[in-house]
């Protein structure tokens, strides 16, 4: 390890259960990438059918050298199977193979196999280890830092879940050189929700380099999981649990989740939905006097230009929305709380926004 780029290491300080972040080029075919993070002797792989295809063996050979025990699982393909019959389908595995609690879980994948496979970590035997190896631009800015794991059910997103920190995170740029283009898209919602929410000269250094991005410049790409990761870092040391500040993680996820649940997991895609959202919380925040129309269209042309929605697909039904928002996780004393935007770079969680909410929802959905 102590041959890499300091820059390309960060550190989730979580006391205890502190770990670090590494962000580069060739990482997981490298058994030193694993050292001081696999406690046991026994690692289970956990992925999917497409993940597994191009990244199983470079990761089997490198858990190998590293003198571990290895065995794969390899899941059904999407945001459909992250549920209580995937989650039961890895528990299965691990008993019927006797694993035991030095076990260490390898989830490589995108941000639903993080999800699934974090969660069987966080419950096996009351828990046990496990590292991310993000494979998706989501998954590397976002969903493997924090220790947020879970599957959906039908009526809310991640609705079954529990909080447990991995042990390690490799985010590997090489591997995004298959991603699909709409799926790069989807991963980059969250990296302007950054921006958005807490740091407003990456809001700026985004709009100036989007053509480089979307064109996969390998330097910008390292840069974008760089400071996405930090910011994320801060937010879950300072609040690992959402008890407040960690909520603003959320920004345009209460609409967005709504959508996803309501249009069926999958059918969008996370960061799609999430896009939409948050230009929604953008209009809500817009109606409350605190955006002006030429932010809000600024916030529009970024994501655009990430190639990303902006609006949810016409159709769908405001009271259906409403009921699935009702149910969100920051529903506090029956009270359904927003992360609204005072500014860009500046977002706030709110449960007074009177009207303005159901402006917003008959502005985007149908009666
Ligand atoms: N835990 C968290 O904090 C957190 C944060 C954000 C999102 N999420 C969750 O993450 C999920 C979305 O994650 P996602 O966007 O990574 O989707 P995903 O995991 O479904 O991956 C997207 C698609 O890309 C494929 N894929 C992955 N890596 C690839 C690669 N390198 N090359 C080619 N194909 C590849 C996958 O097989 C899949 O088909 C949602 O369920 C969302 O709720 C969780
Ligand atoms: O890590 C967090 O906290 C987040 O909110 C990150 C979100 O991008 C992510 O989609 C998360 O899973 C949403 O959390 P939830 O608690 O609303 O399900
Ligand atoms: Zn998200």
């Amino acid at each position: 390890m102590s041959d890499l780029p300091a820059e390309s290491r960060l550190r989730v300080e979580l006391d205890s259960r502190a770990y670090d972040i590494l962000i580069g080029p060739g990482l997981i075919g490298q058994a030193a990438s694993y050292d001081g993070a696999i406690r046991g002797r026994q690692v289970l792989i956990v992925t999917n059918d497409t993940v597994g295809l191009h990244y199983r063996e470079p990761v089997e050979a490198a858990l190998r050298d590293a003198g571990h025990d290895v065995d794969t699982l390899i899941l059904p393909d999407g945001e459909s199977h992250k549920n209580l019959t995937t989650l039961d389908t890895i528990a299965e595995h691990l008993l019927d193979n006797a694993y035991g609690r030095d076990t260490t879980i390898v989830a490589l994948g995108g941000g639903v196999i993080g999800d699934l496979a974090g969660f069987a970590a966080a419950i096996y035997q009351r828990g046990i280890d496990f590292v991310q190896v993000p494979t998706t631009l989501l998954a590397q800015v976002d969903s493997s830092v924090g220790g947020k794991t879970g599957v959906n059910h039908r009526l809310g997103k991640n609705m079954i879940g529990a909080f447990h920190q991995p042990k390690r995170v490799l985010a590997d740029v090489d591997v995004l050189t298959t991603l699909p283009a709409r799926e790069f898209a989807a991963g980059m919602a969250e990296v302007i929700k950054y921006g958005l929410i807490r740091d407003a000269g990456f809001f700026d250094w985004l709009e100036a380099n989007m053509a480089g991005i979307n064109a996969r410049d390998p330097a910008l790409i390292i840069e974008i999981i760089r400071r996405s990761c930090a910011n994320k870092a801060e937010v879950v040391v300072a609040d690992e649990r959402e008890a407040g500040e960690r909520a603003l993680l959320n920004l345009g996820h209460t609409f967005g989740h709504a959508l996803e649940a309501e249009l069926g997991y999958g059918a969008w895609l996370h960061g799609e939905a999430v896009a939409a959202g948050m230009c929604m919380a953008a209009d809500t925040s817009r109606r409350l006097g605190w955006l002006s129309e030429d932010q809000v269209t600024r916030i529009e042309a970024v994501l655009a230009a990430a190639g990303l929605p902006i609006a949810p697909p016409s159709g769908t039904s405001a009271a259906r929305i409403f009921d699935l928002m009702r149910r969100d996780k920051k529903v506090s004393a029956g009270a359904l709380r927003l992360v609204l935007l005072k500014d860009i770079g500046n977002a706030v969680i709110y449960e007074d926004y009177g009207v303005a909410l159901d402006d917003t929802l008959h502005h985007y959905l149908a009666a």
